[in-house]
């Protein structure tokens, strides 16, 4: 069985980030999304992070995923080159953890936008859950799968309880 092509492109700056970028692709992988994880740079290849970017679009892809920690210029790059939706992930950084990226990504210049999610696994997942209920707007099956997660995540909340003092 050939494999769906990809809706959601998660790229990011190296390696070292995907221990926190996990949490995005399992969470697509929840709802059934195709999508593809990538280790691309704006500084350090440079040219491959722009190809990605401008023919991602004319592979049918939807939203892209961009996750980079320090000098976080990644995702801004790829959007400077797409017009698809493109979200933005700060990686938790060694020296300043996480607030370079932080602000990094989401000081963009007007006419260019990326929407920056929060710093770390939070805002790995929640990036990816923004790509479903994006594609939930087109696609009726999608919706209920992220109604019914709605209402786990309710339940579960609510059920729980707190030591007595
Ligand atoms: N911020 C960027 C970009 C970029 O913005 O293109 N490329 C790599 N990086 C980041 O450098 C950090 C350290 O990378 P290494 O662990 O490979 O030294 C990573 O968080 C990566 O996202």
């Amino acid at each position: 069985m050939s494999k769906k092509n990809p809706l959601v492109g998660i790229v990011m700056g190296s390696d070292s980030d995907w221990p926190v970028m996990k949490a995005c692709a399992e969470t697509l992988k929840q709802f059934g999304i195709a999508h593809e994880a990538k280790v691309l740079s704006a500084h350090r290849t440079p040219d491959a992070a722009l190809d990605y970017a401008s023919s991602a679009q004319g592979r049918g892809m939807k939203v892209l995923i961009g996750a980079a920690g320090g000098a976080a210029h990644l995702a801004g790059v790829l959007a400077a080159k797409t017009e698809l939706p493109v979200l933005a992930v700060p990686m938790p950084s060694k020296h300043l953890q996480g607030l370079d990226s932080l602000l990094a990504m989401v000081q963009m210049p007007g006419g260019i936008p990326v929407a920056t999610f929060a710093i770390g696994e939070a805002g790995a997942t929640n990036a990816a859950l923004f790509a479903v209920s994006m594609l939930a707007l087109s696609d009726a099956e999608m919706a209920k799968k992220l109604s019914a997660f709605r209402t786990r995540q309710t339940e579960k909340v609510l059920a729980k309880t707190l030591p007595e003092v």
